[in-house]
């Protein structure tokens, strides 16, 4: 078919790792299905992707092509760090100024070119910025939410929160008082959640704060959306999945992702192109190699959290008593005060024939071989993901944003979790690896992790729930426009 005939998806990711990747799987998956794809990038990740990857990520094809769009920050900011407020402050306004010029630029050279005009929007559930845009020229527009369906709820009940006066809080005693211990019962699906298990950025004194706001607004703003994509599995999320279909009638769960590409047989399609923000080192698969099965316990806290000095140490302690062979990412400015401890001769000499550190990792790659035996994660919803795809067990030790919502779950519901404190401890980091790679709980969370993975194979099978919802989103995407008519 030529490339004028295909209809356009425009797809715009919160320009974060986590949120990058799921949205060039859902890309290539919609690709593979005969869509045009224009796939936005920041020009700070592009260019960042052309430095650690090579022009091959972002070169694309005739069909699959990369644009950019400003973030909207000063170019004083050195953008090391992803700073997340000043993110959101900046992209709605410049973001989508930037945004509005290219989908006019699109569309534009649909009447000169071979680019078909631009057919649909699949933009990040928080960036709601582009929704008026997508109003102003008549463009539906689908959102795909990265987190879980467990923090999507939770999300989505943050104007309950608020009427009902937990938050903002009373005043910062609330963060030691217990108070964040109190059990909310009156979230359909959520029975038993504490205030301290939902998505975190509610919890501060400051009315004003920018990503209290931000994050109240993206729900309203999702809220307005006809239709709404999931990266899980009904089977996984169902009594979340059943509620949140409540608000959005059109909800396609349509994960792992990583599966769907798989037993879609499109894992290595469009192989070159790829979103990793820092340069991989493979180096570790080989190290891999020579270890004993499901014997080395893997830990990265994916691409957002920032940690102590003091939480590194006792996280490397906990590692190094434990015994067992680790494989560790440390991201760089993972570590808010520097990396010390790596310069400690004591703790060098106790883990230089077991430990290997690196700066990123192909995560999926790792979790795959069979020397993985547990994963230390922050639970991130794109690493609890992949460690169901792979049947890993974990120890959950959660940072912000939803990955509260999803250690309560895996820790108490989906039964391959454990939890440790936000005071990590050295003691209970090593007794909770000894257990998870040789005590009789990890022995059942692992077999807990291998039935879900079971699970998820067969949803993201030919007739399964989300192989079957990809489809239907499909046809939607291709065949019956999306109506604007429910839009405020
Ligand atoms: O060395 C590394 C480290 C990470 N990754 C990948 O990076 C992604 C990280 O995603 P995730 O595990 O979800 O963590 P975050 O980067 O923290 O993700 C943000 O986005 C997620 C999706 O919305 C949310 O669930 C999280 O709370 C939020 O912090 C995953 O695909 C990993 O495979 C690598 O490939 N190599």
């Amino acid at each position: 078919m030529s490339s004028t005939m295909k209809p356009h998806a425009v797809c715009i990711p919160l320009p974060a790792q986590g949120h990058i990747n799921p949205m060039l799987k859902l890309a290539k998956l919609l690709h593979f299905k005969g869509f045009y794809i224009t796939f936005v990038h920041t020009e700070f990740n592009y260019n960042r992707l052309l430095q650690s990857r090579g022009s091959d990520a972002i070169n694309g094809t005739e069909d699959f092509q990369f644009e950019t769009i400003s973030d909207g920050l000063p170019p004083k900011n050195q953008r090391g760090i992803l700073d997340l407020p000043e993110l959101c402050r900046a992209m709605p306004v410049e973001g989508q100024r930037s945004f509005r010029d290219l989908i006019k630029k699109l569309n534009k050279a649909s009447s000169w070119s071979d680019v078909p005009a631009v057919g649909c929007i699949i933009s990040d559930g928080v960036m709601g910025f582009t929704f008026q845009v997508a109003q102003e020229f008549g463009i539906p527009e689908m959102l795909l939410f990265t987190p879980s369906g467990c923090g999507m709820l939770g999300y989505l009940h943050y104007a309950d929160l608020l009427e009902r006066g937990y938050f903002p809080l009373k005043d910062d005693s609330d963060l030691s008082t217990g108070f964040l211990d109190t059990v909310i019962d009156w979230i359909p699906a959520m029975e038993g959640i504490r205030l301290k298990d939902l998505p975190t950025f509610l919890r501060t004194t400051n009315r004003d704060d920018t990503m209290f706001n931000y994050n109240i607004q993206a729900v309203e703003i999702a809220m307005k959306a006809q239709g709404v994509i999931l990266n899980t599995f009904d089977e996984l999320e169902k009594e979340f999945v059943d509620v949140i279909t409540t608000k959005f009638p059109q909800l396609y769960t349509i994960g792992p992702l990583s599966l769907l590409q798989h037993n879609m047989s499109t894992t290595h399609y469009l192989d070159s192109i790829d979103s990793n923000l820092w340069k991989e080192d493979k180096k570790c698969l080989d190290w891999l190699d020579k270890r004993e099965p499901q014997s080395v316990v893997y830990v990265n806290y994916g691409s957002l959290v920032i940690m102590t000095k003091e939480q590194l140490a006792e996280f490397a302690w906990g590692l190094a008593n434990s015994k067992y062979p680790f494989l560790w990412v440390i991201r760089p400015n993972l570590v808010d005060g520097g990396e010390e401890i790596l310069s400690n001769e004591d703790f060098m000499e106790e883990t230089k024939k077991r430990g290997l550190f690196l700066e990123w990792g192909p995560q999926e790659e790792v979790l795959k071989h069979p020397s993985i035996g547990g994963f230390l994660t922050h639970c991130g919803w794109n690493s609890t993901l992949e460690s169901i795809c792979e049947g890993v067990p974990l120890i959950c030790w959660p940072f912000f944003a939803e990955q509260q919502t999803n250690c309560f779950y895996l820790c108490n519901k989906w039964g391959f979790g454990m939890e440790i404190d936000t005071k990590v401890k050295r003691e209970k980091v090593e007794r909770l690896v000894r257990e998870l790679m040789e005590g009789e709980k990890g022995k059942e969370m692992r077999e807990k992790a291998m039935e879900w993975k079971k699970k998820a194979e067969a949803a993201t099978r030919t007739g399964g729930s989300s192989y079957t919802n990809f489809d239907m989103l499909v046809k939607q995407l291709k065949q019956e426009p999306i109506g604007l008519e429910n839009l405020s």
